[in-house]
């Protein structure tokens, strides 16, 4: 029926105010009321209908996608939204675009990298939309391997220009959204060489098409590189291939903030550090943090609401079979998603911060703390995204047949997540450079340097190689010290592990290569550990609303007792915890659940989903799911003929001869 909210008996046993959290959960209550104005508007505007998307062929999804960006953009200029504002339409229209490209790397990499003089000039037309850039690094042949770019940038002396060039097929650009069919620009990373000397990689502004008729300009060859995986997903976004045959453009639009090239064709580095050309990584990575707990709580909302909706088996004398979601099973697979999801939105908060501070001392030309924001973003981005992949699939089956369904919402969310694990630096390589970071602390232990940020931790060396928790009983398990202290000696103790064996090498690198599967495992470790941790600092601050907070300390001590569950390999094997102490862990942790079962659909409120948002008949805010899903499969174009094109020519056929058949 309409109208009726088949999920108010769940929402009327919460046991905390909901509109707090919902405040918690954005971040302040200014954040909350952007967020929710601009997710209501956009529902309301059938001009972001999404609803026909996965029936739509490649060419047809792009050109909607071009609309959409275009009145988005007509939308933010009458409303004059800010820029925070203008960002939450974009992600609530919830479709990858060469806008995403534009605002999220091609403006961050000219503020990065750019002088003054350059940003005055790029950044306003940029800003009005006048120019539409894309930010091609990744080559067919290279994309972990920043510093193997084949691409090249060399200086002309006589002209005052760069010749940018492309000499092999394998150093072509591949894989830049927005490249294939849109850009005009791009800020393209190519070998700068002056005088016969390869300075290594460094960031141009390049022009791609005409701003007249958009066709390619002189010596550039440019198109989309093919489809990609699942339907419509990321096939809404034009990835794109790029070859350049000496290009010319002025020497100033190599971006010089790092290093420049003067007019007689000297190189000359500015006292910073070259690491800052690899900026633009740093600040995405930093966002998708906060987009991989935005992705996973869509998925959990509609897993979760679903749950509650679903019934199997357990009727008694006609009474209704049992709602899934209260098997022990079921809440063993998705309470720990929801206590992830929260866990990566604080976490996420957390390193905006590191990010705004790294930048603000950038500016001050401190550069300390580059190699902690390096790797913290590294390896919260291959955590946060790996986790949020896999647990996108494990809502799919929690929601049974049905999630395999398009109108779930979630194989179009998985299809079109995915790619983060690749994206923006391969989820391994990411980790590979967290474990260097860490192999590094730990050889300076001994030289009186004391490590600080998020490996301060190792300072108390002595301490976490000897500490034996003293866990008795299962609550023991809710301190918070007490979850801190195992975390960090299982992660101290096999970084220390990696270390001492790569002594027994004849080289480190060797010894790198050969231990990498352990070095990932222990920089896994670490991260985990930032995540717990942050959870935990988030408790300490103030947090009002009856209820909320005990439900926070609920969620934290979910998320790092799952975790110590799912691993509780690498703490027995370190010598953390013993088996004892193990089991009751999962003891507490099954009471948990039970504690989180009746919240758990206010939990999912609290992220404050739009229907359109959501984009799932299975995640409906209602919980009316049969009648919709029923609506909703009479709908496929499959079924806009009873008898389908293509029978007559074919099954009919084919009848008719089994016929014959039959009658020989
Ligand atoms: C249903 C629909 C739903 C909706 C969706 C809606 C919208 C879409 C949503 C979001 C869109 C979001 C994003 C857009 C999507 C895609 C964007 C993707 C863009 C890209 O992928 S761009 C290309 C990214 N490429 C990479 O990440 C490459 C990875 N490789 C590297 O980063 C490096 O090469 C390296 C770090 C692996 C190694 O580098 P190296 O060889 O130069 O270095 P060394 O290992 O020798 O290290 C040298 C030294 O430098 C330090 N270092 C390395 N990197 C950095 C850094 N970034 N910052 C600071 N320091 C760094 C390193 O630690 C070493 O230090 P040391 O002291 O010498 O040890
Ligand atoms: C959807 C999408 C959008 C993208 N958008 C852009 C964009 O806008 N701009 C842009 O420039 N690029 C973009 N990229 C490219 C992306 O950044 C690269 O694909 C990514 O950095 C991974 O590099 P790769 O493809 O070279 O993988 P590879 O490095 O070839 O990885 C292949 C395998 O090798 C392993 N491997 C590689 N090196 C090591 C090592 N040292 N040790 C151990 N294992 C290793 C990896 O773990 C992986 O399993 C995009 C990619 C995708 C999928």
């Amino acid at each position: 029926m309409e109208g009726v909210d088949y999920l108010a008996p769940e929402r009327n046993n919460a046991q905390f105010d909901v509109d707090e959290m919902k405040i918690v959960w954005a971040g302040s209550r200014e954040a909350f009321e952007v967020s929710d104005r601009i997710a209501r508007l956009v529902a309301s505007d059938p001009n972001f209908r999404k609803d026909d998307r996965t029936t739509l062929g490649r060419k047809e999804l792009f050109k909607n996608t071009l609309r959409k960006a275009a009145y988005a953009w007509k939308r933010i200029i009458e409303l004059r939204l800010n820029e925070e504002e203008a960002k939450r339409l974009r992600s609530f229209i919830d479709q990858p675009a060469f806008t995403d490209l534009h605002w999220g790397m091609f403006v961050p990499a000219i503020k990065g990298q750019g002088t003054d003089e350059q940003q005055e000039k790029w950044l306003p037309l940029a800003y009005k939309m006048q120019i539409i850039g894309c930010y091609a690094q990744t080559e067919l042949g290279h994309g972990s391997n920043v510093q193997g770019l084949e691409t090249t940038a060399t200086f002309d002396p006589q002209t005052d220009e760069f010749v940018i060039h492309s000499p092999t097929l394998t150093s072509c650009k591949w894989w830049p959204g927005g490249l294939g069919k849109i850009s005009t620009h791009g800020v393209i990373y190519a070998r700068l060489i002056t005088d016969g000397k390869d300075h290594g990689v460094h960031g141009f502004i390049v022009q791609l098409r005409s701003l007249d008729d958009h066709l390619p300009l002189p010596g550039i060859t440019v198109g989309d590189i093919g489809m990609k995986f699942g339907n419509a997903a990321y096939n809404t976004m034009d990835n794109g291939v790029l070859r350049f045959d000496h290009v010319r453009i002025p020497r100033n639009q190599m971006l010089m903030r790092v290093s420049q090239v003067t007019r007689e064709g000297k190189y000359v580095q500015s006292n910073v550090p070259r690491q800052l050309v690899y900026g633009t990584m740093v600040f995405v990575r930093q966002t998708i943090v906060s987009d991989a707990s935005t992705a996973l709580s869509r998925a959990v909302c509609i897993a979760t609401r679903y749950s509650a909706v679903r019934r199997q088996f357990g009727s008694h004398n006609g009474s209704p079979e049992t709602q899934v979601i209260n098997y022990k099973t079921q809440q063993a697979r998705l309470f720990p998603l929801l206590a992830s999801a929260y866990a990566f939105r604080f976490v996420g908060e957390w390193l905006k911060w590191l990010y705004m501070d790294v930048t603000k001392r950038l500016e001050a030309k401190d550069f300390s703390t580059l190699p902690e924001a390096h790797a913290c973003t590294a390896g919260l981005k291959s955590l946060t995204t790996s986790a949020t992949a896999d647990g996108i699939e494990e809502c799919r089956k929690l929601c049974g047949g049905h999630g395999y369904l398009c109108s779930s919402g979630l194989p179009e969310l998985f299809a079109v997540y995915v790619p983060a694990c690749t994206y923006e630096g391969d989820n391994i390589v990411l980790l590979l450079q967290v474990a260097r970071h860490l192999m590094k602390t730990v050889s300076q232990l001994g030289s009186g340097k004391m490590p600080v940020g998020t490996t301060a931790y190792m300072g108390r060396a002595e301490h976490l190689m000897q500490c034996r928790s003293d866990v008795k009983q299962a609550k023991d398990w809710l301190r918070p010290n007490v979850v801190l202290e195992a975390f960090e000696a299982r992660a101290f103790r096999m970084s220390v592990a990696c270390a001492k064996n790569l002594t027994k090498f004849s080289s480190p690198e060797e010894g790198f290569q050969e231990l990498s599967a352990d070095l990932v495992e222990a920089a896994v470790a670490h991260c985990q550990l930032i995540v717990v941790s942050k959870f935990i600092e988030k408790l300490q601050q103030d947090i009002p609303g009856k209820g909320v907070k005990q439900q926070l300390e609920i969620l934290c001590s979910v998320y790092a007792l799952f975790l110590l569950h799912k691993h509780h390999g690498d703490f027995l094997s370190t010598g953390c915890i013993t088996p004892t102490q193990a089991s009751l862990a999962n003891e507490q942790l099954r009471s948990l659940y039970s504690q989180v079962r009746p919240n758990a659909i206010a939990l999912v409120d609290a992220f404050n989903y739009t229907d359109h948002y959501l984009g799932s008949v299975l995640g409906r805010y209602d919980g009316n799911v049969y009648p919709k899903l029923y609506e909703e499969a009479w709908k496929d174009p499959l079924n806009d003929s009873v008898v389908p094109d293509g029978y007559h020519e074919y099954v009919r056929p084919m009848l008719k001869q089994q016929l014959r058949n039959a009658r020989l």
